[in-house]
C-alpha cells in the first residue's frame, strides 16, 4: 500500500506546469492511496482525503452594516463626536450603510460554492462572516451543522480561511512556513516525521513541491521570491495540512493566469469531492471552463443577493427573468454585467448605484420570479442534514475529543526559530553589520587610547572618555530601539491572523518572540563594544570590561523592550517612529551629558530615563578615582567623575526594573491589540 502512496505522490507535476487534468487525475489517485490506507489501517493519511467531521453550511437573512460618515481616529475626533451626539440627543447612535441584504442559502459538504458579483459587492464582507473574521454590525445567522457559529472560539480552529492578501513570513522558505505551521496546529501525538510527510503530500498536491526551498520572499527582506500563484497555494497548503472540514477562500484566483487559475479550481474541487468538504471561494472573473467546474453560484450586486443554485441553471434563470445571455458569451461575464446594471443594451451598460433603477428592475423581476432558493435550501438542508447526522454520530466522539495541539513549550519554540530564520535577512545584513562596524571603527580611531592612564589623567582626556561611554551607550540603544519598533506592526497581520485561528495564546508569541530576540540583540553589542574597548583603552581590567559589557547589554535590552513597547502600543510605523523620537529626545536631553541645570520642574524626567543610568553606571566603571583633582568651584568637571550613587548595584537594578516594566508594557500592548480586533 505504501508503494502506491509513493507512486502517486512522485508522478504529480507542479500545477503552474502540468496541464489541469494531471492534478485532477493525480489527486484522485492519491486520493484513493489514502483511502486503501485507511483501510489498512493508516488513519493519519486518510485525515488528508476525507474531513472527520462533514460541515453543512447555512446562512439566514443575514444583513451587515458599516458607519455611514468617515470615522477619523483619534482621541480629540472621538469626544468632538460625542459632544455633537450628546447635543442632538442621540448619542451611541452611528449613522450606517447597509452593505449586505437578506442573504440566505445553504452549501452542503462536497460542494464547491462560489461567491461572484462587481467590485464592491460585499464578496469578502460575506466570506470574513463566513469564517468569523468579521466583527462589522451584522444581523441573520450562520450556522455551521446547525450548532456552531463561526465566531465560537473552539469551532475556529476547524474553519480554514484564506484571506485576499497573503499573509506570509517573507524571510521563510515554502518548506519552512508550511512545517511551522504544520508543527503549531498538528496533534502534539504527531511525531515529526508524520508532520514533515504531511507537508511534503501537500506541497505535491498543490504542485509547489518544485519551489519547496526557495524563499517566500518580498519588500520587507528586499528579495523577490515565489510568484503570487505560489504564494496564494502555500496560504492555501496552510489551510489545509490541519484537514479542515470547511475551507474558504476570498479570490484564491485573483493575479493567477487563466491556466494556473483552472488548475487551482480544480484542486479545490478535487478536495471537496474526495474529501467531503465544504468550500466557499469568493472569484473575479472565472474563464467559462472554471465556472462549468463549480457546483453554486452565489451571484451578489451591491450587497443584494442575485442568485444562489446551482451554476448550471443560472442561464436558464436569468433567461426566464427576461435577461437572455447572448450566444457564444462566458456565463460568468454575462451574470458579472447583470449585476454590474447592464440589461443588454448597450447604452445601459455601466455600474449600479444603490437605489439604481437597473437594481430595482432586477430586484423587482427577481422578486417576481424567485429562483427558489428558499424552498431549494429548506430541501436540501433537510435531507443532508440527515445523512450529516449519521456522519456526524459516527465521528461524534472524534469532534468532542478535538486533538491537543503543540505543547506550550513547543509554541514557543517554534515562534523562537520562526522568527529567528524570518530575520535572518535583515538583523544579520551587511548593511546594519556594516554600520555598527563601521561606527565602531571610527569611534576607535577617534578616540584612540584615550582611555590609557596617562590620558585620562588631564582634564581633557577624561572629558573625551566621558563623551566616548555616552557615545556608546547612546549609539547602542538606540540602534536597537529603532529597529524593535518595527517587530510588532511588521508581525502585527500574523499575529492577527493566527489569533483569530486560535493557533496560540499572545503569551507564547510574547516569550517567542523575546527569546528569539536575544541572540541577534546581543550581536551587535557584544562587538561594537569589545572594538570601541580595545581601540579606546579603557580600563584594562577583565571585571571592569565585563561590568561595561553588561551595563551595556542590559542598556540595550532596555531600549530595545522601549522600542517593542512603543511598535505593541501604536501597531503603526509611521505613528511608532514618531512617538519614539519624541521619546528618545526626552530621556536623553536630561541624562546628565548635554545639560546640568535642569529646571527643578523637569528634573524628574532624568530620573525615568534609563540613558541616566546608563551613563552614571559606565562613569562608575571607567572614571571612578581615576580623573584628576577637580579645581573647586569647576562643577563641569566634577560631573565627569559623579555618580548619583557611590556602588554600582542600584544604576544596574533599576536599569532592570525598567527592562521588566517596558516587557511586562509590551505584554499588556499585545493582549489588548489581539482582543480589539
Ligand atoms: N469596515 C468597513 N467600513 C466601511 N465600509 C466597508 C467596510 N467593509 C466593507 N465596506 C464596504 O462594503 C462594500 C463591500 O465591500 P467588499 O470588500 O465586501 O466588496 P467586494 O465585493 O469583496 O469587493 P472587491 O471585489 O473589490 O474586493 C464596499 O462598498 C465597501 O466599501
Amino acid at each position: 500500500m505504501a508503494e502506491t502512496q509513493s507512486d502517486a505522490g512522485h508522478e504529480l507535476h507542479p500545477m503552474a506546469e502540468g496541464d489541469s487534468h494531471t492534478v485532477v487525475v493525480d489527486l484522485e489517485r492519491q486520493a484513493s492511496a489514502f483511502r486503501a490506507e485507511s483501510e489498512a489501517g493508516n488513519s493519519q493519511r486518510n485525515e488528508i482525503s476525507r474531513t472527520k467531521t462533514p460541515m453543512h453550511l447555512t446562512f439566514n437573512d443575514v444583513c451587515t452594516y458599516v458607519p455611514a460618515e468617515l470615522q477619523v481616529p483619534g482621541i480629540v475626533n472621538t469626544v468632538k463626536k460625542l459632544a455633537k451626539a450628546c447635543a442632538k440627543g442621540d448619542a451611541g447612535k452611528v449613522p450606517e450603510r447597509q452593505i449586505l441584504h437578506s442573504i440566505t442559502g445553504v452549501v452542503n459538504p462536497g460542494e464547491v460554492v462560489a461567491i461572484m458579483g462587481p467590485s464592491g459587492s460585499g464578496k469578502t464582507t460575506f466570506i470574513s462572516l463566513l469564517a468569523g473574521r468579521n466583527h462589522l454590525r451584522t444581523t441573520g445567522e450562520i450556522l455551521y451543522n446547525d450548532q456552531h457559529k463561526p465566531t465560537d472560539k473552539a469551532f475556529k480552529r476547524q474553519l480554514g480561511y484564506v484571506s485576499q492578501e497573503d499573509v506570509l513570513f517573507e524571510g521563510l522558505t515554502v518548506f519552512e512556513t508550511l512545517y511551522y505551521t504544520a508543527v503549531l496546529r498538528l496533534p502534539r501525538a504527531m511525531t515529526n516525521e508524520d508532520k514533515r510527510e504531511r507537508v511534503s503530500i501537500i506541497l505535491e498536491v498543490l504542485g509547489i513541491a518544485h519551489v519547496k526551498d526557495s524563499i517566500v520572499g518580498g519588500i520587507r527582506v528586499g528579495r523577490r521570491g515565489i510568484s503570487g500563484g505560489e504564494k496564494k497555494r502555500v496560504a492555501i497548503g496552510q489551510e489545509l495540512l490541519y484537514n479542515p472540514s470547511v475551507i474558504l477562500l476570498d479570490e484564491p484566483t485573483s493575479g493567477l493566469d487563466s491556466t494556473t487559475a483552472l488548475n487551482l479550481i480544480h484542486t479545490l474541487h478535487t478536495l471537496a469531492q474526495v474529501g467531503n468538504r465544504t468550500i466557499v471561494t469568493t472569484i473575479h472573473q472565472p474563464s467559462s471552463r472554471i465556472y462549468q467546474m463549480l457546483d453554486k453560484l452565489l451571484l451578489m450586486g451591491q450587497g443584494h443577493l442575485l442568485f444562489y443554485g446551482d451554476a448550471s441553471a443560472a442561464t436558464d434563470y436569468f433567461a426566464t427573468i427576461g435577461y437572455t445571455m447572448p450566444y457564444g458569451m462566458n456565463p460568468a461575464d454575462y451574470f458579472l454585467d447583470v449585476a454590474s446594471g447592464w440589461s443588454g443594451e448597450a447604452k445601459d451598460c455601466g455600474k449600479l448605484a444603490v437605489g439604481d433603477p437597473q437594481l430595482k428592475v432586477l430586484l423587482g423581476a427577481i422578486a417576481a420570479k424567485p429562483f427558489e432558493r428558499f424552498k431549494l435550501a429548506a430541501l436540501e438542508s433537510q435531507s443532508i442534514l440527515k445523512e450529516v447526522d449519521l456522519q456526524t454520530s459516527r465521528v461524534g466522539e472524534e469532534e468532542e475529543a478535538e486533538p491537543e495541539g503543540a505543547s506550550y513549550l513547543t509554541q514557543i519554540g517554534v515562534i523562537c526559530v520562526r522568527s529567528m530564520k524570518d530575520r535572518r535577512f535583515e538583523s544579520f545584513s551587511a548593511d546594519s553589520l556594516g554600520v555598527a562596524f563601521f561606527v565602531a571603527i571610527l569611534c576607535g580611531i577617534l578616540y584612540w587610547q584615550q582611555g590609557r592612564g596617562e590620558n585620562i589623567a588631564t582634564l581633557v582626556g577624561a572629558s573625551n572618555v566621558a563623551a566616548l561611554l555616552f557615545f556608546l551607550s547612546m549609539f547602542l540603544s538606540v540602534n536597537l530601539m529603532f529597529s524593535s519598533i518595527f517587530t510588532f506592526p511588521t508581525e502585527k497581520t500574523m499575529l492577527l491572523k493566527e489569533r483569530e485561528a486560535k493557533v496560540y495564546p499572545v503569551s507564547a508569541f510574547f516569550f517567542g518572540r523575546t527569546l528569539a530576540g536575544i541572540p541577534i540583540d546581543l550581536a551587535i553589542p557584544f562587538s561594537v563594544t569589545t572594538i570601541i574597548y580595545l581601540m579606546a583603552g579603557l580600563k584594562p581590567t577583565v571585571g571592569a570590561y565585563l561590568l561595561t559589557l553588561i551595563t551595556l547589554v542590559i542598556s540595550c535590552f532596555t531600549a530595545g523592550s522601549l522600542g517593542l513597547l512603543i511598535g505593541a502600543a501604536v501597531l503603526e510605523l509611521k505613528r511608532a517612529q514618531s512617538v519614539s523620537i519624541c521619546i528618545m529626545l526626552t530621556l536623553m536631553l536630561p541624562s546628565g551629558f548635554f545639560i546640568q541645570n535642569i529646571p527643578v520642574w523637569l528634573s524628574w524626567i532624568s530620573y525615568l530615563s534609563y540613558i541616566t543610568y546608563t551613563f552614571d553606571a559606565l562613569k562608575f566603571i571607567q572614571l571612578k578615582g581615576r580623573v584628576p583633582e577637580c579645581p573647586p568651584g569647576n562643577d563641569a568637571c566634577s560631573l565627569l567623575s559623579s555618580s548619583q550613587f557611590d556602588t554600582l548595584g542600584p544604576q544596574i537594578g533599576i536599569l532592570l526594573l525598567m527592562l521588566v516594566v517596558f516587557r511586562a508594557g509590551v505584554y499588556v500592548s499585545l493582549r489588548w491589540a489581539a482582543k480589539s480586533k
